[in-house]
């Protein structure tokens, strides 16, 4: 597959375990989260960028790590009307960035795929955030429906559109791939490794079990972002990980 990612860079399959680690760059600015990329050093090969440090910097910021031979996720979770979106992904094609993300509503997802043709740019649509549970999720004026049900009906839809790829809780993962097939990634946040703080996240799994239940990349942030040592924090996620295949 093109852009150096592929399902088979899941350890699962025998790839570099590093690259389905993507350590999210949660922090306000480039300085800090060149600060921190140096210190995770090649312990690292995959970061995200989202709002935080998109909104401040991080798009040129983004270049800079593709120049360095790093892989980026491009965190925007788009969601507007079809012509926007298509535009917009269009625009972000030309970056060279590997994954974008999108809300999965069909109407955007549809668009997501025709604004990224031709390109090597992966998309992944966001299901169900993982902070939300079920409750969150009738606060938010769905009928009653459990998170997991969401997912996997926005999955079903995914796959009919032809999206790359798949963002859920690792709670999610065995049943989403069962939806979607063999050849698309499973991308899950809300990883969290064992006595760490939940925070806002309700979906919460560990890195080992995230990868048992089939996740081709896990997405975590604050673990690593805000740890005193972010290399050691990140070497210690990965051997879970690694563990985990064995
Ligand atoms: O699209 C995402 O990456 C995402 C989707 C989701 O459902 N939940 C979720 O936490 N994320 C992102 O994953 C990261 C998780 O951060 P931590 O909870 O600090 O590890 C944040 O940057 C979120 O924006």
């Amino acid at each position: 597959m093109s852009n150096g990612v592929s399902p088979s860079t899941n350890p699962v399959s025998g790839g570099d375990i590093r690259d389905s680690l993507i350590i999210g760059l949660d922090v306000p600015s480039v300085e800090e989260a060149r600060t921190i990329v140096t210190r995770i050093g090649d312990a690292g090969t995959f970061y995200k960028i989202g709002y935080q440090l998109a909104y401040a910097g991080g798009f040129e910021f983004a270049r800079e790590l593709i120049g360095q031979g790093k892989k980026i996720f491009l965190d925007l979770k788009l969601h507007d009307i079809g012509n926007t979106v298509e535009e917009g992904v269009r625009s972000i094609a030309r970056m060279g960035v590997t994954f974008l993300t999108v809300h999965a509503y069909p109407q955007t997802m549809r668009a997501a795929v025709t604004g990224k043709a031709g390109s090597n740019l992966k998309i992944l649509a966001v299901t169900v955030l993982t902070s939300y549970d079920d409750n969150d999720l009738v606060e938010a004026g769905y009928a009653p429906v459990s998170a997991a049900e969401l997912v996997a009906r926005r999955a079903g839809q995914a796959r009919e559109i032809g999206i790359d790829g798949i963002v859920c809780a690792a709670t999610e993962a065995e049943r989403v791939r069962a939806i979607v097939g063999p050849d698309s990634f499973i991308v899950t946040p809300g990883i969290r490794p064992s006595g760490s703080e939940a925070g806002d996240q309700k979906r919460i799994v560990t890195p080992g079990d995230a990868i048992r239940n089939g996740a081709t990349h896990l997405v975590v942030a604050r673990p690593i972002v805000k740890a005193a040592d972010p290399r050691a924090a990140a070497e210690a996620i990965v051997k879970e990980m690694g563990d985990a295949t064995a």
